[in-house]
């Protein structure tokens, strides 16, 4: 299985180096735009492989799309990145033209690919994605709820001591600092809700620290984050190519589910083979679903800005 991976900074990089790490796929393609940059982290992965065993042929071009050819999953992760005290919003002026003409060119290649969008504000760039390439909603998948989920149950294990993984929660709505929704209520530690062992305003802490997860991490590091990032892309990708039907939020298009339409919004999704195989309703309680019509509203006056981009 191919996977081409376009943007081969931080979050490609780190993208590329965990699906080869973990034998997700047979081949890694890293596109970068930054000529011999693509190449020098291809090389640089491929010489892990002896210490840490793995089998994936990882490679790198300086823009050339005809490398890319017949991929199975293409993740979008070009794009500049927010610097401390910025919004992932403010990123749409200079990310829109980028995600457009890199999602035109690979399915040049690939016409058949699953497309994962990374780049920031991502659920306007998974829009855009889908506006601007007319395909199918099933093969456009923005991926933020993965990360966000990720970061909850990290928020939640710290305020419980004990394990993430011992930990359950989903965030969905947008991939924003004040859009993004963490289902506390759900939230559970070994299928016990976390409720039974955290005060209210503990719960509520984690909360907001998970909203702000991103800027967190971009304020400590002068960019945005990148480990956790790039193995929520990989643990996607797995997902989609041993189609393993994960219940995964993704930020796909909506047609009447939750009330919303002609958005893509972080929403629960069964992610196989065939990219996005279902989307879940779930029953949110009233507060929740006045949070998601809010998140909606945001992400849809976002949207609005692509006019001049998808004319
Ligand atoms: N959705 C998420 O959860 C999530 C998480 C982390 C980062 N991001 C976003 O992902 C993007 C990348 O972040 P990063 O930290 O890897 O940034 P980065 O600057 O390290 O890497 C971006 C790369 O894109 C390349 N690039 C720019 N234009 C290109 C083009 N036209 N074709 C090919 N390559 C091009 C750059 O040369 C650079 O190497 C940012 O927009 C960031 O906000 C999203
Ligand atoms: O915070 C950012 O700008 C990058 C990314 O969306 C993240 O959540 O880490």
């Amino acid at each position: 299985m191919k996977v081409t991976i376009v943007g081969a900074g931080n979050v490609g990089a780190t993208c590329a180096d965990v699906i080869a790490y973990r034998g997700i796929a047979s081949e890694v393609v890293l596109l970068d735009i930054k000529e011999g940059f693509a190449e020098g982290k291809a090389m640089d992965i491929m010489q892990c492989a002896t210490n840490t065993g793995f089998n994936t042929k990882v490679s790198g071009v300086t823009n050339d799309y005809s490398k890319t050819v017949n991929s199975d999953v293409v993740v979008i992760t070009s794009g500049i990145p927010r610097k401390p005290g910025m919004t992932r919003e403010e990123l749409i002026g200079i990310n829109a033209g980028i995600v457009k003409s890199v999602a035109e060119n690979v399915l040049k290649y690939s016409p058949n690919t699953i497309v994962v969008v990374v780049s920031n504000p991502m659920d306007t760039m998974t829009y855009l994605t889908l506006k601007a390439t007319g395909l199918p909603k099933n093969r456009i998948i923005g991926m933020g709820g993965a990360l966000d989920s990720s970061r909850f149950r990290y928020y939640l294990s710290k305020a419980l001591d004990k394990p993430s993984n011992d930990v359950s929660a989903m965030v969905i709505g947008g991939h924003g600092d004040t859009t993004m929704i963490p289902l506390t209520r759900l939230a559970s530690y070994n299928g016990i809700p976390v409720s039974e062992f955290l005060s209210q305003e503990a719960l509520d802490k984690v909360a907001a620290d998970t909203m702000v997860g991103g800027a967190t991490l971009t304020g400590l590091l002068g960019t945005s984050a990148w480990y956790a990032p790039g193995a929520s892309v990989a643990y996607l990708v797995d997902s989609i190519l041993n189609d393993q039907k994960k219940m995964i939020a993704c930020s796909v298009f909506l047609e009447g589910e939750y009330g919303q339409n002609d958005i893509c919004l972080g929403v629960p999704c069964i992610i196989g083979k065939n990219g996005v195989e279902e989307i879940l309703s779930i029953n949110l309680d009233e507060k929740e679903k006045a949070l998601l019509a809010k998140s909606a509203d945001a992400v849809r006056n976002m949207n609005a800005d692509l006019k001049s981009v998808l004319a």
